[in-house]
């Protein structure tokens, strides 16, 4: 990022206020009538009539359209642990990103928390509070200890953005551009930079949709995830390889898919012969990706290559997927995101880009641009319906076209 840019990003920030979210009023307060009603006496109404019927509080609070978008700050974006107060202006913006795309309120909350224990008390207390729960840029293996028990703990959704946004939004991109290079997942060898959150979530998913586990490798920044590593948890020795420590570069030969969920500029450019025919190129960390678009077209002009950035084509990043699925998860009073709405999800993300938009479907283009207004008319049914057949809808919707024109008025042009 050059001077400009950086000071450019810095003054976005700063003026005309200060941050990215505020709070507003939804009420009219313009007199002592409004006040009596908003504030004392009227204010005790609610009050009874939430604590004789819980649920009417979706009612007569915000709460069924308000998430918490909750970090401790230990694996921010690419930045790594740089502490709560410091992961505050990317929570301000997933919140903003969650009003914007879905109409969702959203406030973030950064917890010092130094342990799991500590976090995961602080956040199940707050269920009285927010209808949905997302995760944001915690590192693994905490994350994957939090997310359960949590889930586990609490009625609403929980959903660990890095993990699952990620694997939805990597799974639409996957699928796309193999149906573009003719090929099977089932066939295809993938191998990734990064066994954290991200990365090892989307492998997972990847898994659950036909590739074969044993065509998975995985690197981190030690190498490659071999059996004698210690201290792995169970996700992560499911993928573990047998035999000696080695390099990325020593794996890559023959990858059709690189999964680069990792740091900057650790897919160097020597090592691009080394992939397959027409390989696909996921260099997904942010802000700095794996490796730059235009150096992997200088070298491999068969390959698809996508980033999670704005400022290239094929932006695959869990923008595309988290508002959406909160909106269609809240809006049927959803207990949990689960795999069938996932999945719904891919499907509905993908068909999406093969329709066209504003591009037609290529190389370019496997993935939906996060300003494409159809995402939410898209996605959003498709996790509610999947939520509604899976059991976990406390209030289902009858009337499905009546509430895709509800969205289509949230769908920014
Ligand atoms: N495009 C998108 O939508 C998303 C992108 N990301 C990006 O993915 C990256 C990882 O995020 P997340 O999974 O949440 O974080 P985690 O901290 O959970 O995982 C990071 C992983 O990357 C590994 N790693 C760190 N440095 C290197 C390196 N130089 N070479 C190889 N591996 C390395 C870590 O290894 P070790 O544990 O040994 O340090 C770890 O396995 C970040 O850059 C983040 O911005 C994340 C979510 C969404
Ligand atoms: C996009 C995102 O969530 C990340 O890079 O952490
Ligand atoms: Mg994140």
């Amino acid at each position: 990022m050059d001077a400009k840019f950086r000071q450019a990003a810095l003054d976005y920030h700063q003026y005309p206020t200060p941050g990215k979210v505020r709070q507003s009023s939804s009420k009219p307060m313009r007199n002592a009538h409004d006040l009596a009603l908003a504030y004392s006496p009227g204010v005790a109404v609610a009050c009874e009539a939430i604590a004789s019927d819980p649920d009417s509080a979706r009612h007569f609070t915000g709460r069924s359209n308000l998430v918490a978008v909750i970090s401790n700050g230990t694996a921010v974006l690419g930045l790594g642990n740089i502490g709560p107060l410091a992961s505050k202006p990317v929570m301000e913006g997933k919140a903003a990103l969650f009003r914007h795309f879905a109409g969702i309120d959203a406030f973030d909350l950064e917890i010092d928390a130094s342990t799991p224990e500590r976090f995961i008390e602080v956040v199940a207390a707050l269920e009285p509070t927010f209808g949905g729960i997302n995760l944001e840029d915690i590192r693994a293996p905490e994350c994957f200890v939090i997310e359960d028990e949590l889930r586990r703990r609490m009625a609403i959704p929980v959903f660990h953005d890095d993990q699952h946004g990620t694997a939805i939004v990597c799974a639409a991109a996957v699928t796309n551009a193999l149906l573009l290079q003719a090929k099977e997942l089932s066939q295809v060898r993938l191998v990734t930079s990064g066994a954290g959150a991200a990365a090892l979530a989307c492998v997972d998913l990847l898994v659950t949709m036909g590739l074969p586990a044993a065509n998975v490798t995985l690197t981190d920044i030690d190498g490659v995830i071999t059996r004698d590593r210690t201290g792995m948890g169970a996700n992560m020795a499911r993928y573990a390889r047998a035999g000696p420590a080695c390099r990325l570069d020593e794996v890559i030969a023959g990858a059709d898919i690189f999964l680069g969920l990792s740091a900057p500029g650790v897919l160097r450019a020597e090592l691009l012969p080394l992939l397959a025919d027409r390989p696909l190129i996921l260099a997904l960390a942010n802000p700095e990706p794996e490796i730059r678009p235009e150096v992997v077209r200088a070298v491999r002009p068969d390959a698809i290559v996508a980033t999670g950035r704005s400022d290239y084509p094929n932006q695959v990043n869990n923008l595309l997927c988290f508002p959406f699925i909160f909106r269609g998860a809240l809006d049927i009073g959803a207990t949990e995101i689960n795999a069938a709405m996932k999945i719904a999800a891919v499907r509905a993300l993908a068909a999406l880009a093969r329709e066209g938009g504003p591009c037609p479907f290529s190389s370019d283009y496997i993935i939906p641009d996060p300003f494409d207004p159809r995402l939410i008319g898209a996605i959003s049914p498709a996790v509610a319906t999947a939520a509604m057949a899976s059991g976990v809808a406390t209030r289902p919707i009858a009337d499905l076209d009546g509430y895709r024109d509800v969205l289509a008025a949230i769908a920014q042009p």
